[in-house]
């Protein structure tokens, strides 16, 4: 009991000199006790509100610990200043024994977090990491863009394959009536003119048969490049298979399409160059203006109708 009086009075041990300390030396001693007690105290109170704003840190429990470690250097202060005036240096050598324990504590701790701490990457290494992840993710994009172009560049390609004729480069017969059926939905929208010709090479087979096949198909492209050259830029130009083609004629009406037409077949007759066949070839055609009303098919069925006449007409010429 006696014990404890002491221990909390302050009497357990003399003062000595204490009380014989000048002003200068006084104020010394407690200003700079008093200076780095508040900044002990306030560094746990920082550690504090950083574990609690910071939960995903996971060193929670070794920031408490130094967060203590500071608290008690901290209080050891505190009873410095106290000392001055009372001689509670009991109190003051346990707390000072609670700092060394909790300080040998955080120092063992400290060295075996250091291999952990250590392999941590450094800022530097991270920001390098994230340059080179950023180049990556530039190099796949660069990657991608490539791929993606190559991709629409094939797309083209496959697309132009399916809708093109293989021996003439003209369009097939499928998409020469797929442009067709949209064109005439077009001038059926806009009430504009549309015009079709019905093209067929005459005596074709016999072209075949005397020259032979292989120059059979020299001719089927010669003739081709001459309806290429003879058609405006907005006509569509299709083989509809063997020897017969279909050139549409968007915004064009019949007596637009006849001049056209006539075009069309002097130029078989006069310009067309297959050195295989010297005595060259005539075309027959047919010419339709679309009306109001008329289907696909009907229109089609009109101009066969027309090239007939023509063929029964003695060939080489428009109907
Ligand atoms: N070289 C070649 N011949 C083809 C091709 N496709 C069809 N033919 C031939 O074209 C010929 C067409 O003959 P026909 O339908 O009798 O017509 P045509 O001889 O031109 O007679 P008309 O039309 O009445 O003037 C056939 O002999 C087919 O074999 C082809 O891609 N190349």
């Amino acid at each position: 009991m006696d014990f404890f009086k002491e221990f909390l009075n302050g009497d357990f041990m003399p003062h000595g000199h204490c009380l014989l300390w000048r002003e200068d030396l006084l104020l010394l001693h407690v200003g700079g006790d008093a200076l780095t007690s508040i900044a002990y105290l306030l560094i746990p109170l920082a550690l504090l509100k950083l574990v609690k704003a910071r939960t995903d840190l996971h060193l929670d429990w070794m920031i408490m610990l130094f967060a203590g470690f500071i608290f008690f250097c901290g209080a050891t202060h505190i009873l410095g200043i106290i000392n001055v005036w009372h001689g509670y240096y009991y109190i003051h050598g346990l707390i000072k024994t609670l700092t060394g324990v909790i300080s040998i504590a955080t120092a063992i701790l400290l060295w075996r977090l250091l291999p952990q701490a250590i392999a941590h990457p450094s800022k530097q290494a991270l920001t390098d990491k994230i340059l080179q992840l950023q180049q990556a993710e530039q190099r796949l994009a660069n990657a991608n863009q490539t791929l993606e172009q190559e991709v629409a560049k094939r797309t083209a390609q496959l697309e132009k394959m399916a809708n093109t004729d293989d021996l003439t480069g003209l369009l097939n017969r499928r998409e020469i009536m797929r442009i067709l059926s949209l064109e005439i939905t077009r001038a059926e929208r806009h009430n504009i003119p549309l015009s079709i010709l019905m093209l067929d090479l005459d005596e074709f087979k016999q072209i075949n048969d005397t020259y032979g096949h292989h120059a059979g198909d020299k001719l089927l492209i010669a003739c081709a490049e001459q309806f290429r050259l003879t058609s405006r830029n907005i006509d569509f130009i299709g083989r509809l298979g063997g020897e017969e083609f279909l050139i549409l004629l968007p915004d064009t009406n019949y007596e637009e399409a006849k001049p056209l037409a006539e075009r069309c077949r002097m130029a078989i007759e006069k310009n067309l160059v297959v050195t295989d066949i010297p005595k060259g070839c005539t075309v027959s055609i047919g010419v339709v203006q679309w009306s109001l009303g008329m289907t696909l098919q009907q229109l089609i069925n009109q101009a066969d109708e027309l090239l007939y006449k023509a063929k029964s007409n003695g060939r080489n010429c428009v109907y």
